[in-house]
């Protein structure tokens, strides 16, 4: 595992962005070579879909040849509502890139047989080969997608009820009003983002940094969902200096004493601007 401890979130979302294009740029994905992005909502990854949007006009990176899987999706909610992951994807990042439509993947939470749904969702990443980078948020309980406190660490896509906390965080979204946020949620799994070849969760502010130490200094746990990602080959945190705050001294001295290291992973890779635009 490693963590990245950065300044803020601003430049959390910068090596976020980065991290992605160096990644997509490096596969040199094509028509018949997808690269294959899971990709997270929420408050966090904002700045990190603008500053990509940022690099696709700077003609920097293209998601021509990029097939996407969101994590989760609200049951319920309209498709056009602006709180739905529908909407926030295609207004805050799809619209801007040059991605196809046909391959920016989220769930219809509208579907009428929600479980089919989700069971549709899996082939589609199966059918893909494969989640190649997958990045993530985490609610302050460490739930990650929408998989919360309790669920299985090996599941599945599939549908969950909202946990108390989740609603809590999310009525922000909905005008306060805590009974305006759907109750249930289609998401991917525990165990769907663990089969990705790589992991990358964003963690900012300093009501994460509870759920950030219980992520990385204690045991795999099913209450903190996002601890799982311990048993990760290639997971990622990447979290600012607030997120730390519940974390012990050593572990901040350890991880920040890497911090050359870690910017080796966001170095230009030498891409033909060419390919990347065609
Ligand atoms: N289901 C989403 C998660 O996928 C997201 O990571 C979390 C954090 O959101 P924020 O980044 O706004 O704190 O919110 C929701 O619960």
């Amino acid at each position: 595992m490693r963590l990245i401890i950065l300044e803020d979130a601003d430049v959390v979302a910068d090596w976020a962005a980065q991290f992605v294009m160096q990644r997509i740029n490096e596969f040199a994905p094509g028509p018949d070579r997808p690269f294959v992005l899971g990709l997270p909502t929420g408050g966090t990854p904002l700045g990190m879909y603008r500053r990509l949007i940022d690099f696709h006009r700077a003609g920097k990176l293209s998601f021509k040849h990029v097939t996407t899987f969101n994590m989760d999706e609200y049951v319920g909610l309209p498709r056009d509502h602006p709180e739905s992951y529908h909407y926030y994807m295609w207004n805050s990042f799809f619209k801007h890139v040059d991605i196809s439509p046909e391959r920016a993947h989220v769930l219809d939470g509208n579907a009428p047989d929600l479980a089919a749904e989700c069971r549709r969702f899996e082939g589609l990443i199966k059918e893909a080969g494969g989640v190649h980078l997958f990045v993530g948020g985490i609610g302050p309980d460490g739930h990650i997608a929408f998989n919360e406190p309790g669920s299985s660490l090996v599941s599945r896509t599939r549908v969950k009820t909202l946990a108390y906390d989740t609603l809590e965080a999310n009525k922000r979204f909905f005008g306060n009003d805590i009974s305006k946020v759907p109750r249930q949620a289609l998401t991917v799994g525990v165990g769907t983002v663990m089969d990705a070849k790589e992991v990358m969760i964003l963690i900012t502010g300093a009501h994460k940094a509870l759920a950030l130490s219980k992520a990385v200094e204690e045991g795999v746990n099913h209450m903190w969902t996002v601890s799982a990602f311990q048993h990760h080959a290639q997971a990622l945190f990447v979290c600012d200096e607030a997120a730390t705050l519940e974390l012990r001294v050593k572990t901040v001295k350890y991880f920040k004493a890497l911090s050359e290291e870690h910017q080796k992973l966001i170095a230009e890779t030498n891409v033909d601007e060419q390919r990347v635009l065609h």
